[in-house]
């Protein structure tokens, strides 16, 4: 089983609201549906905001810890990835990949301390019935801050852990987490080891950029790599491909 994020950065233009960067959603596309016809058979693919989804977060202040109780903010910033989760849908749809909505705000919570509890039943049935379920970051329920953002970087560690995925991969817009020099590490099993390159996002970004991603993946058992569009198709197909974030 593969959980596969693909990264707001990559399928849309990040730096402008709303706005996809649908050639790069195609490539995506082609990627997935090339793997499922190469006979990869249960895959969940979780995608990020991008230009979606954390510009209107940042209008409204919310972030994974700072929640709203105005259900218009709430709505504002569901509905625009909702709005993203629909043309990442079509792009599989036209494929023949059989790819099903799951929103996490309809679905999940975090308790007082911000833990994420995301029942996973349905993906795990849908998975078993031949679908490709399709969740993204969104808000979600939050005990004493009314809801706050859940990032598809959680959902992935989350899915993967509940799931027992055999491959985690996120992909973004950068060939991986890059060291001072620009170039690509190859494995990161602790997270002192790279502390000092780890930024957040060069857009606006509300969950934490490169540096939560790899904490939550390094809080997995299992390995995961990071990295771009350029490699999709052949982390799909199997092979080591970006970051190898191993903390085992
Ligand atoms: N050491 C690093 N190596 C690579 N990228 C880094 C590093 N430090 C900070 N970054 C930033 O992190 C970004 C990737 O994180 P970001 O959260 O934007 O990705 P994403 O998951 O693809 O997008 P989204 O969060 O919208 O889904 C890069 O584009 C870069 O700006
Ligand atoms: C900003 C929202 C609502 C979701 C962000 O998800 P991410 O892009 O995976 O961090």
């Amino acid at each position: 089983m593969i959980v596969l994020k693909l990264g707001g950065s990559v399928i849309t233009d990040k730096d402008r609201p709303e706005t996809l960067d649908g050639e790069a959603l195609e490539r995506a596309a082609d990627a997935v549906a090339a793997a499922l016809d190469g006979g990869v058979e249960d895959l969940v693919i979780v995608h990020g905001g991008g230009s979606f989804g954390h510009h209107n977060a940042s209008e409204h202040g919310v972030t994974t810890a700072e929640g709203t109780r105005d259900a218009g903010a709430a709505l504002d910033i569901h509905g625009a990835m909702t709005t993203l989760n629909r043309f990442v849908l079509s792009r599989l749809l036209e494929r023949g990949v059989e790819a099903i909505p799951v929103h996490p705000f309809s679905a999940g919570h975090r308790d007082i301390e911000g833990d994420l509890d995301l029942p996973t039943g349905q993906v795990a049935t849908l998975l078993a019935e031949g679908f490709v379920p399709v969740l993204h970051g969104d808000l979600i329920a939050h005990a004493g801050a009314g809801a706050t953002v859940v990032s598809g970087d959680e959902l992935v560690a989350e899915l993967a852990r509940d799931l027992e995925a055999d491959r985690i991969g996120l992909c973004s817009t950068v060939p991986g987490v890059l060291d001072d020099d620009d170039a690509v590490i190859d494995r990161i099993a602790a997270y002192e080891d790279v502390a000092g390159v780890l930024g957040e996002s060069a857009a606006t970004d509300v969950t934490g950029g490169m540096a939560a991603k790899v904490r939550a993946l390094l809080a997995l058992e299992a390995e995961a790599s990071i990295f771009g569009l350029e490699d999709l198709e052949a982390f799909l197909a199997g092979d080591e491909s970006g970051t190898t974030i191993d903390s085992s």
